[in-house]
């Protein structure tokens, strides 16, 4: 039976809504293995609003000039929130833990990413690789929450389940890699497709096996 190989997901929440205090999460669309979630009203218009505000001016262009090659894997600019670094950031993080089923301790800084037109982020693992230092506390689940709204391009593609998800003001995509079978962790594989016209401003919260704030 198929469902006998299924693993356990992290993400428990089951059925087509999830109450967070005064949001209520919709999801719109289930891949089960590896578990992406599309999400939608994980974050009010104006919660994005305020989260592109509070980043704007903090945004650092990443490396170009004599690094810029073809194999730049991340062309956007970024930035990361310091843990629950005011009350609506904190509300934030409360609400992200709770859909992501994992403490907040676990939680890195909310990171936000600017892309312009032509700005891709190429096809990437969110967690690191096993010999690295960081993997003693790897990434387990990630959290994409989009800003705005994209006028073309910007799609998150997850090339080895076919899977494009377009950017919607609010909406959010979830996955997870903590699955015992290494095959499923990879197949988790995604990039920011490059905007074509318009701007895209995306919120990612990462979370770790342990907690990971001191
Ligand atoms: O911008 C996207 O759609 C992807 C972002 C991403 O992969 C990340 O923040 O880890
Ligand atoms: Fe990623």
């Amino acid at each position: 039976m198929l469902t006998s190989t299924l693993e356990k997901n992290i993400f428990e929440h089951q059925g087509s809504k999830i109450k967070i205090e005064q949001q209520e999460v919709q999801i719109i669309a289930r891949y089960e293995q590896p578990l992406v979630v599309v999400l939608d009203h994980v974050l009010t218009n104006e919660e994005c609003d305020r989260l592109i505000t509070l980043s704007q001016n903090r945004l650092a262009r990443s490396k170009i000039g004599a690094s810029k090659h073809v194999n730049d894997i991340r062309t956007s600019s970024s930035m990361f929130f310091d843990e629950n670094e005011n009350e609506f950031i904190g509300e934030i993080e409360q609400r992200i833990s709770a859909l992501m089923c994992v403490p907040v301790e676990h939680g890195e800084g909310i990171q936000i990413l600017h892309y312009a037109p032509e700005q891709q982020f190429k096809a990437h693992h969110d967690y690191f690789v096993e010999t690295s230092r960081a993997a003693a506390n790897n990434r387990i689940s990630t959290l994409i929450m989009y800003l705005n709204d994209v006028e073309e391009g910007g799609e998150t593609l997850f090339p080895e389940l076919n899977l494009s998800i377009s950017p919607r003001k609010g909406m959010g995509v979830y996955f997870e890699y903590f699955y015992n079978d290494s095959l499923l962790n990879k197949q988790t594989l995604h990039a920011g497709m490059p905007v074509v016209k318009g701007e895209k401003w995306v919120a990612t919260q990462w979370m770790r096996r342990k907690p990971y704030r001191v």
